[in-house]
This record gives structure tokens, C-alpha cells and sequence, in this order.
């Protein structure tokens, strides 16, 4: 299909989906049409662990309404292709599942839309055919299903929750060589689900099909409530931070944040929408909300067996042509890299990253952007812009670092506003509201 044949399709449908718990296979079909009868479609396949003792039909029926809302909200990265103005999910859901589904197609799809200037994505309301009565929510299982990224935050969850006697499950979507060298120096036996997007959207990303930023940790979120349904664990821990929740930008009058649906409001209706539609109580919390970036990596420094295999750069993660480990020269590994140098020695963060970017004056510009000396924050996964000022305070009481390229030029760049405005350091290290996360788990995290 042409460009111009791709960019009039106008509706985006959901045909068909299935779910073979012998398999663990649960295929989801897309269908985008348009004038003159046009039609684009896209088959998506999600492979989930098969547990050894097969599950019961009311445990399957749950597991399969989780895949229901997988269904639309994976379809994402269909829609984005052309951005059509209608999405019609496919069956009645209760209130808080059609709440979710238009979330992810306007704030999840916000920086498309932004980089795209596609301001009509931002204004669209996923229709649905009626509403369904909600489910009467059931407990799930007491044993944690810890999501794992392969970067700090997780290894903070994990390692958390199995100082405490939780003994979490390790989980991952399609796990690559990083996911797989931390799940080793981890230990513990993981979990792991297959996704597989069809291939013909490669094709028309090469034909000219639009494309950008989707709210991934949306969909990786659902596939982890499925595969924890499925295995009758219990809840699917995040590791999400709660700089997550803040915006980039403002545009059109909406909020534009990278990293939407990692943040506490995308949690808190994804919890909603899985407990009223597959009928889960407590399904799935962040457990590092409360926690800001540094404090995060304050609290990595304890573990240094995964200094040889902790990576969070996303360069590691593509599909095809993935980098080996940090890529040096990117907004997250620049932010990683402030945030972990106040909590270890020098020679520490330089050995994790195998660079030392504070002392590179190449960096200096990405710098400029965290440090808010230029630019807005990146659209990277990366803290506020506070985060790091307190970071840099903290390096330049440290003999070691004063006279490092990038700390010497921002201590004099970053101006007297910024270090008046920031929040102390005590405040960046102190727990703030717990959003989501139950007692039993709040208590894991440091007073
Ligand atoms: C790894 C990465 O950053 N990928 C984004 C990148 O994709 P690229 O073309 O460079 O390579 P691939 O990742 O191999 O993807 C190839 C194409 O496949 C499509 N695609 C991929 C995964 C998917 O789930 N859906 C898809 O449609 C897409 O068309 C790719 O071009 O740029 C793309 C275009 O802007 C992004 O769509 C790719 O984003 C991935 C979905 C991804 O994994 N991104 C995470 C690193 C990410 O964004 N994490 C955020 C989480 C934000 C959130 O709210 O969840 C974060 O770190 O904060
Ligand atoms: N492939 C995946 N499978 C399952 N969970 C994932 C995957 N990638 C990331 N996550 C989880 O989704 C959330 C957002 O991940 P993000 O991309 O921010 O990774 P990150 O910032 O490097 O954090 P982490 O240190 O946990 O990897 C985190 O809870 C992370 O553990």
C-alpha cells in the first residue's frame, strides 16, 4: 500500500482475537480501512508462559479478559501508522476499561501526536459498543510478579522483595541478552512472555506509514497481569518512578509526557480497568512511586553484582541493531550516569558505563538539556530537571568530581535560580505519597 493510501485510512477496528491455553498463544487482529474500501491488516501474536498445572476455567476466563484490553490498547502500534480518527474497540466493557482505552490512544500517543502535529489524536474517544456491567473482583495470589527492564529500577524491586521473604518471580517481555544477564546475575528463575508484531508493519514503515513514541509499558503491563493470572501469582510490580508521572511539554492545551503510561495516573486506570473488566483486586502498583530517581539509585548502590550487566538504555532494547549495553551518548545514559555518580565512587559508575561522561565535554550539550540550561527535558526516560541539579550539588562536594569537564562547566552554567529552586536534598531522598502501594509492600521501601 502507497503512503498517500496508508495516511487516508480512517478507522482503526479490532476483527478478531484468540487465546489458546495449551499454547499459551493469543493472537489479536487489527483492521485499519478506508475510502474506496481500503483495508490494512495486521496480525499480533503474544506468547505467554504455559504453567505446569493448567488453569482453572474461571482463572482462564479472567486471563482471557485481560487479553481483551491487551487486544486494544497493543493496537497502538497499528493505529499509529496512519492515526486515524476513529478507533472501535470490539465488544462492551465496563466504564473504567473504555476509560483506559482512551487514555492510551490521546495521552499515550501524546508525543506522537506531537512530533507527528497530529493535534486531532489528542481530542479522540475510543467508541465502544455499549457498556458492560463491571466483574466482582476475586484476591490474586500473595507471590509478587516483578516486572524487569534490565535497568536500576527493577533490580531495586527485585532485590527489595526478596530481602523481605516475598520471593518474587522475575518477568520480562521478549527478554534480550540484557534482560537475560540480569536474570542470571538475579538467580531466580524468571518468567517470560513472546511478543511478535507483525512484520508487514515494518513494511509500511519502510512504504512511508507514519510512526513514533507509543506507551509500551502499557502494553508489557497487561501481558505481565496475564502471564501472573494465568500462573496464579499475585500482584505485577512495577518499577516506576514518580518522575515519571511529569510532563515534558504543554501543547494544544494537553500535557505531552514521554513516559505517560509509566506514570501514576496511567496506573492507577489500568488498575481500575483490569479489576472492573477481568474482575482482579490489587492487580498491579508501582513499588518505587514514592521514590525519586537518585534515591532509586542511592538504594542500587547496594547491590554491585549487577554493575556488569545493568543496562537501561533503550539503544539496547530495538529489535534489530541493538546495542551491546549503555550506547555513551544519549539523554537516559547522561541521566543514569548523574543519578548513580552520587552514590558510588568515581571509578564505580565509570566501570558500569565503560565511560566517563562527566568528563567528556562532548556531553556537555545533552547535559545542558537535563540541567535545564537548554531546551526542554529530553523525551527520553529521564528525571526532572531538579533531580539533577541536586545530583550535580552532591558531585561538587566531592573532591573527586570538581574537576571533572561536564561538572566544572555546569557548576558555573546552571544559574543561582536553579539551585535555589531545588528541592533539597533530604526531600529528593525522602519518600512522598505511596500512590498504589499496599502496606504490606510500603514498608519495604526506606522511611
Ligand atoms: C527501543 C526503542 O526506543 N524503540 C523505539 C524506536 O524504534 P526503532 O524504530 O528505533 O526500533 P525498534 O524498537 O526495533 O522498533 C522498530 C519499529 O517497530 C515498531 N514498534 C516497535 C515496538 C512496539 O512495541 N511497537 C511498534 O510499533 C515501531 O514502528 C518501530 O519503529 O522508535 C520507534 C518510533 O518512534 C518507537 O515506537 C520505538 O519504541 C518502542 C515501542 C520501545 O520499546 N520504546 C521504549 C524504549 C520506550 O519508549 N520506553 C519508554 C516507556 C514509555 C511508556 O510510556 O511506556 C521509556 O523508556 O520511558
Ligand atoms: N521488556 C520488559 N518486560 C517487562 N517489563 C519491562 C520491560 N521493559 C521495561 N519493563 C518495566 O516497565 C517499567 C518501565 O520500564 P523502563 O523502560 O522505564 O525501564 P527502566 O527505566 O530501565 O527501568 P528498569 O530499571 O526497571 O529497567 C519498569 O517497571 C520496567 O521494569
Amino acid at each position: 500500500m502507497e503512503r498517500e493510501q496508508i495516511l487516508s485510512l480512517d478507522t482503526l477496528h479490532f476483527p478478531a482475537s484468540a487465546f489458546d491455553p495449551v499454547t499459551g498463544v493469543a493472537t489479536f487482529d487489527y483492521r485499519l480501512t478506508g475510502p474506496g474500501g481500503l483495508a490494512l491488516d495486521f496480525r499480533e501474536t503474544v506468547e505467554l508462559p504455559v504453567p505446569a498445572t493448567a488453569p482453572s476455567a474461571a482463572v482462564l476466563d479472567r486471563v482471557r479478559r485481560v487479553l481483551e484490553l491487551l487486544h486494544v490498547v497493543a493496537g497502538v502500534s497499528y493505529y499509529k501508522t496512519a492515526a486515524p480518527r476513529r478507533v472501535v474497540a470490539p465488544r462492551p466493557v465496563p466504564a473504567a476499561a473504555a476509560a483506559l482505552f482512551t487514555a492510551v490512544y490521546t495521552h499515550g500517543l501524546a508525543e506522537y501526536a506531537y512530533r507527528n502535529d497530529l493535534p486531532h489524536v489528542l481530542a479522540l474517544t475510543v467508541e465502544t459498543p455499549g457498556e458492560a456491567p463491571a466483574a466482582d473482583p476475586v484476591a490474586v495470589g500473595t507471590r509478587p510478579l516483578s516486572a524487569v527492564g534490565g535497568g536500576k529500577d527493577s533490580i531495586v524491586s527485585l532485590e527489595l522483595m526478596r530481602g523481605a521473604g516475598l520471593d518474587p518471580v522475575p518477568f520480562s517481555v521478549n527478554p534480550n541478552p540484557v534482560i537475560e544477564r540480569v536474570g542470571a546475575a538475579s538467580g531466580l528463575p524468571a518468567l517470560a512472555a513472546r511478543r511478535r508484531l507483525d512484520p508487514r508493519l515494518f513494511e509500511v514503515n519502510a512504504a512511508g506509514a507514519r510512526n513514533g513514541h507509543i506507551p509500551v509499558t502499557a502494553i508489557n503491563s497487561l501481558i505481565a497481569i496475564a502471564t501472573a493470572t494465568l500462573h496464579g501469582l499475585g500482584p505485577v510490580v512495577m518499577s516506576n518512578e514518580r518522575s515519571a508521572s511529569d510532563p515534558n511539554l504543554v501543547w494544544h492545551g494537553h500535557e505531552v509526557n514521554h513516559q505517560w503510561s509509566k506514570g501514576v495516573d496511567a496506573e492507577g486506570l489500568l488498575r481500575a480497568a483490569v479489576t472492573a473488566h477481568a474482575g482482579l483486586a490489587e492487580p498491579y502498583f508501582s513499588l518505587l512511586r514514592p521514590l525519586s530517581e537518585l534515591h532509586i539509585a542511592q538504594l542500587y548502590a547496594r547491590w554491585p553484582a549487577y554493575d556488569g550487566v545493568v543496562t537501561s538504555c533503550n539503544a539496547a532494547f530495538k529489535l534489530s541493531g541493538a546495542s551491546e549495553r549503555w550506547c555513551g551518548h544519549c539523554p537516559k545514559c547522561r541521566f543514569v550516569f548523574l543519578a548513580m555518580a552520587p552514590a558510588m565512587p568515581r571509578e564505580r559508575v565509570v566501570a558500569i558505563f565503560g565511560a566517563d561522561l562527566l568528563d567528556d565535554p562532548a556531553q556537555l550539550p545533552g547535559y545542558r538539556e537535563l540541567l535545564g540550561v537548554d531546551g526542554h527535558k529530553p523525551f527520553e526516560c529521564v528525571g526532572e530537571v531538579e533531580e539533577c541539579v541536586v545530583a550535580l550539588g552532591m558531585l561538587l562536594e566531592r573532591p573527586e568530581w570538581r574537576d571533572a569537564a561536564v561538572v566544572a562547566a555546569l557548576r558555573d552554567e546552571v544559574p543561582q535560580a536553579a539551585w535555589s529552586s531545588a528541592a533539597s536534598r533530604a526531600a529528593m531522598l525522602t519518600p512522598v505519597d505511596a500512590g498504589f502501594v499496599p502496606p504490606a509492600y510500603a514498608k519495604l521501601l526506606p522511611a
